[in-house]
């Protein structure tokens, strides 16, 4: 689903590589935790696999499109294949759950009844059946963070990006987003989820990749978080 050929990533006016020579690959319905210190990479993985940026050198290959090629009309198109979720939820402030959850569907064009059947649906996938008519500010972290996945997933994309989703939040509630992101994860979907949080890599054992410095250091089965 996601593979990087001997991918490397200098910024521009930058001296040291922000990615080097890396080569993994995802595949379908993986999920995986990127780990490593701060400044190790991960963010910038996440954003080449977005194509926010193009590689220096190498090739990436994102739901069957090598992504450093693509016309810049056809980006939407592979956007639209990935849910993203950030640390700071990104919810517009003056809408509602629904209307959060709607726009995701609305700036794609999807059909009025779509929408009416795809919003409520997902909502309640996500634990907020009844929540629909609440503005975000109304709303716990942990329940805005829910309805930020239910934007991200509303679209059913194959892939799901999450960078420090639990990075707001408290360990009982982070618990509860990962267990929403493995039921995500078990209807199919690829996840990929930078963190910094130990303790969820170390009890959730899903395959864990560790990046130095830009340079992908373990790539671990069942892993652990495994550094300081
Ligand atoms: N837009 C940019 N322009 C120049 N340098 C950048 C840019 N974004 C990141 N970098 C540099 O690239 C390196 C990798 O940064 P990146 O954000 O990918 O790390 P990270 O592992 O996601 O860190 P964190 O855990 O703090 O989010 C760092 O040295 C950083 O300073």
């Amino acid at each position: 689903m996601i593979r990087f050929d001997d991918v490397s990533k200098t910024y521009d006016g930058q001296r040291r590589a922000a990615l080097k020579n890396v080569d993994l690959e995802i595949e379908k319905g993986e999920f995986v935790f990127l780990v490593g210190q701060s400044g190790s990479g991960k963010s910038t993985f996440l954003r080449l696999v977005l194509r926010e940026y193009r590689p220096t050198r190498g090739r990436i290959f994102v739901a069957g499109r090598e992504v450093n090629r693509l016309h810049n009309w056809k980006i939407p198109g592979l956007r639209r294949q990935i849910g993203t979720v950030f640390q700071d939820f990104r919810l517009l402030p003056g809408k509602t759950v629904h209307e959060n959850v709607a726009f995701a569907l609305q700036v794609i064009g999807r059909s009025r009844k779509d929408i009416r059947q795809l919003v409520p649906e997902t909502l309640e996938l996500v634990g907020l059946e009844g929540k629909g008519d609440r503005l975000p500010e109304e709303l716990s972290g942990g329940e805005q963070q829910r309805v930020a996945i239910a934007r991200a997933f509303v679209n059913r994309p194959r892939i799901l990006i999450a960078d420090e989703p639990t990075g707001n939040l408290d360990p009982a509630t982070s618990v509860g987003i990962m267990k929403l992101l493995d039921r995500i994860n078990r209807t199919g979907a690829t996840v990929v989820m930078a963190t910094h949080d130990s303790s969820i890599v170390d009890q959730m054992r899903k395959r864990v990749v560790q990046l130095a410095d830009g340079v992908v250091v373990r790539d671990q089965v069942k892993g652990v978080y495994g550094y300081q």
